[in-house]
């Protein structure tokens, strides 16, 4: 492995070996080596050093940090890791900058620069999948950024980033929110589901931000004294907060060189330091439930009566009986505008039925609903096997696994806090580069792992659900169930999304599952996500395979097939799944005309790559 951790690159190479590999290992693993020799073979075999952790890191006061290091103008200078996520740099407006604000080539770097950024795959056409749009309007979808009408400074921010094309959800979702409406979107995990929201609504918000928003002070005049109430325009919820920093930051980039000034708050982090952020104006509002809900609690600190914008990304996981009370009071508590000009948008990967069915109390009765291929699917980019593996072999089975392929940025998936701790510090001590992630770790701690994760200094990460949704790390080429999900653990959702952190935006990686008799709940679902992406079934699963049914899903229609099982039922028998809107129209780019007289037309190159 590479200084920073890059063996692989290249997806075919790793699926090629790694594949074999798994596949052959699924049998009972090497007798344990003692700790010297373990050490010695995990060398050898090419991983990085470990590193300790320094749990004295961050004891030092922040102004001490910020009084050593200041750059040229004074200012403090980026520390990476020395701060909180969410007081990250971002640009700061000044009046005199007329319409669109000059550069700044070291905030650009940090956007835009490549060390971290996701890059295009060749795989894109694993989403070219059927893609479904329902509702009253449906607006012909997008091929480019350039005929889509974005304000010009966020079509060359989508540049900077790196985006040439949208994906096919963003095809979709951009015109129909540009258009005014509220929007419910399914896709695949890794297709850009969060530029797809975040581009028409930013867009939009940067020909009238100055107009709408609150008023606040310039960075050079900010004083304890001239803080101001955070009026946000455009609020987005997620369930975690590390997703809601990675959203921040996709906020960041696409701000960039404008007025808007988008801030995040989540829990685990001191509330004061939230509150300096937000006081100092806030356009764009990312947020957990909880930290939310606290600040909504005081009217002097955050008012929502601007907003203009609601958006619950994992919108599945926040429907959940568990957060009824929080979403209730988000969606339409304290002083939360609700005239007609508020948007409400949802988007997850998975949206079983029940969460729908809520979704829809949320939404205007003509909202548009975009989704690609089967809702909760998966993709072909990821090459999922499945493991036997005895109760008691399964750590010395991980060890093996883990040398048995070359080293790449690795994800393990685990049920419980303990379990996280248990399996790092074995990993650990058999001389692995590892660290771990979830909720028993302070907040500091988290964003450490995920830093030093994403930075390939710990290219091993064990992990709880919690970072099953949304993290988007570059290379993550593989990623381990060492815990199935059981369904008090999320169930199949909870898989599709664990796996779903490899093989992202065309590019193809491994999921692998460790199964024995604890996971039987799981196997049907299991074998049914496995056949629908072409994936190979173990024998020992082949007998949960129901060959006398056809595969039915709940996460889409009643009665809707699957994609190449026959096709979809004609249109006058199609179910509508999302209650009695004008039923489907399936819509392809050169064919939109045909959308709107309620036919049913299935192009599955809908947005060709
Ligand atoms: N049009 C595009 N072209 C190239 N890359 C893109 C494009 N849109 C988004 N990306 C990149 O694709 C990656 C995945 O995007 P994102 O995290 O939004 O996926 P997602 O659909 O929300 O996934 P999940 O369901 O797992 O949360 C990100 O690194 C993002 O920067």
């Amino acid at each position: 492995m590479s200084e920073n951790g890059e063996t692989f690159d290249n997806g075919d190479a790793f699926e090629t070996s790694a594949m074999k590999t798994v596949i052959e290992s699924a049998t009972i693993p090497a007798p344990p080596l003692n700790a010297a020799d373990s050490m010695a073979k995990v060398k050898e075999h090419g991983w990085v050093e470990r590193t300790a952790y320094d749990y004295k890191k961050f004891s030092d006061d922040r102004e001490t940090r910020e009084a050593e290091v200041v750059d040229e103008a004074g200012q403090p200078a980026l520390i990476e890791g020395a701060d909180w996520l969410s007081s990250a740099m971002r640009y700061e407006w000044d009046d005199e900058y007329g319409d669109v604000g000059p550069k700044i080539p070291r905030l650009e770097e940090e956007l835009f620069g490549k060390t971290f950024r996701q890059e295009t795959g060749s795989y894109l056409d694993a989403y070219d999948l059927k893609v479904t749009v329902e509702g009253d309007n449906r607006p012909p979808p997008i091929i480019s950024f350039e005929d889509a009408g974005l304000h010009p400074v966020m079509l060359e921010n989508v540049k900077l980033c790196g985006y040439n094309k949208p994906t096919p959800i963003q095809g979709y979702v951009i015109p129909a929110v540009l258009t005014g409406n509220d929007v419910v979107g399914c896709a695949q995990t890794g297709s850009g589901k969060t530029a797809a929201y975040l581009i028409p609504v930013l867009s939009r918000l940067m020909g009238k931000g100055r107009k709408l928003a609150a008023p606040r002070p310039l960075k050079k005049d900010w004083t304890d004294s001239n803080k101001v109430r955070a009026e946000p325009l455009a609020v987005i919820v997620c369930p975690t907060r590390e997703l809601a920093c990675q959203i921040f930051d996709e906020a960041r980039r696409l701000c960039y060189r404008t007025q808007l000034r988008p801030c995040v708050i989540y829990g685990g982090v001191p509330t004061r330091e939230h509150m300096n952020e937000i006081q100092r104006g806030c356009d764009i509002l990312i947020a957990t439930p909880g930290r939310l809900m606290d600040f909504m609690d005081r009217p002097n600190v955050l008012s929502m009566n601007r907003v203009k914008y609601t958006i619950i990304d994992e919108a599945d996981e926040l429907l959940h009986p568990d957060w009824e009370r929080e979403m209730s009071l988000i969606m339409s508590g304290g002083d939360t505008n609700e005239d007609a000009d508020h948007l409400y948008m949802m988007f997850s990967a998975t949206f079983p039925a029940a969460a729908r069915k809520l979704a829809m109390t949320f939404m205007a009765d003509d909202y548009v609903r975009v989704r690609i291929g089967r809702t909760g699917s998966t993709h072909t980019n990821i090459k999922q096997a499945i493991c036997y593996i005895a109760k008691e072999h399964k750590r010395d089975a991980l060890f093996d696994l883990l040398l048995s392929m070359p080293p790449s940025r690795t994800l393990i998936f685990v049920n419980s806090v303990r379990m996280a701790d248990m399996l790092d510090d074995f990993l650990y001590n058999k001389g692995l580069p590892s660290t771990s992630m979830h909720s028993g770790r302070t907040q500091k701690e988290r964003e450490d792992a995920i830093r030093a994760f994403r930075m390939a200094q710990t290219p091993i990460m064990v992990a709880t659900g919690v970072s099953a949704r949304g993290l988007d790390i570059k290379h993550v080429m593989h990623v381990i169930n060492f815990d199935l999900p059981s369904a008090a653990h999320g169930g199949i959702q909870e898989y599709i999304h664990r796996i779903g952190r490899t093989a992202r935006i065309g590019n193809e990686g491994l999921a692998t599952s460790f199964y024995n008799e604890d996971n039987e709940d799981i196997a049907e679902d299991l074998c049914k996500v496995m056949l629908e992406a072409k994936q190979p079934i173990p024998d020992f699963l082949e007998g949960r395979i129901d060959e006398t049914a056809s595969i039915h899903w709940d996460d889409n229609s009643d009665n809707e097939e699957l994609p190449g099982t026959g096709g979809a039922a004609d249109a006058d028998e199609v179910v509508d799944p999302w209650g009695d809107a004008p039923v489907v129209a399936v819509v392809a780019p050169a064919d939109t005309g045909s959308a709107g007289d309620g036919g049913f037309t299935i192009d599955e190159n809908a947005i060709a790559w």
